[in-house]
């Protein structure tokens, strides 16, 4: 019996097919990569081109963008900092479910704050939490600005954009950093295929 956030006199249940069959199954290891980066910086066209070269592989995978939960689980909440929190803990405790269950989850969502991410890679086994930052320079991604949200921030018609008027607080000590080569941006597919050696290196890509 036990106490837990807010609930009480709650018990865990153990499952008699636990995350060792599953991996079994699908011949793969769960774990998390979680996409981090600026607004336009890349992040859902990385995840696309990850899911895509993993399942062609024969690896399940799962996306969990920050803007597409934003449409559902998490549409309560806003960008103020309180908010962008619950929003990455939420998919950190979702994102956890997924890697449980064997899947290869992909995160991708801004989450400026250090403390947040970190709060993620906390709730998985060492290892299994592989963050990826999206290295990619404000002026790229403002010129970018594919859905004008920079612009309408520079205008001041969004308070509280992250790079703008927000803060980001680049990765200190992450798995991946994916950046530009001169004034060359890789390819979504070869970023794609450098988490992929990552994984495969790492073992994540067989049971
Ligand atoms: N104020 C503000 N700051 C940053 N971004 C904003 C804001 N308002 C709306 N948007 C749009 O919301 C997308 C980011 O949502 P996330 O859930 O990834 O953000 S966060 O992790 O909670 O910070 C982000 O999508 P991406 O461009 O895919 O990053 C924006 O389109
Ligand atoms: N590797 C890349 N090289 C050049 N342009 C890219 C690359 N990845 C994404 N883009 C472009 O940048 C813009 C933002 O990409 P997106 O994946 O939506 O970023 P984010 O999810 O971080 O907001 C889109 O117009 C996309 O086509």
């Amino acid at each position: 019996m036990s106490c837990n956030g807010k609930s009480s006199n709650i018990v865990w249940h153990k499952s008699s097919v636990d995350k060792f069959d599953r991996q079994e199954l699908l011949q793969q290891k769960g774990c998390v990569i979680w996409i981090t980066g600026l607004s336009g910086s890349g992040k859902s066209t990385l995840a696309c081109a990850l899911s895509r070269g993993l399942h062609s592989r024969g690896k399940l995978t799962y996306i969990l963008d920050g803007d597409n939960v934003r449409h559902g689980l998490n549409r309560d909440l806003s960008f103020k900092a309180e908010d962008r929190a619950e929003n990455i803990r939420r998919i950190g405790e979702v994102a956890k479910l997924f890697a449980d269950s064997g899947v290869i989850c992909i995160a991708s969502l801004i989450s400026p704050y250090r403390k947040d991410r970190d709060g993620c890679r906390a709730l998985l086994p060492d290892g299994d939490f592989i963050e990826v930052f999206m290295d990619v320079p404000l002026q790229v991604c403002e010129a970018r600005d594919p859905k004008g949200l920079y612009k309408l921030a520079r205008a001041g018609k969004i308070k509280g954009f992250t790079g703008v008027d927000d803060p980001y607080e680049p990765p200190l000590n992450c798995e991946i950093v994916l950046k530009q080569m001169g004034d060359d941006c890789p390819s979504p597919c070869d970023m794609a295929e450098t988490v992929i050696s990552y994984l495969e290196e790492k073992g994540y890509l067989q049971a």
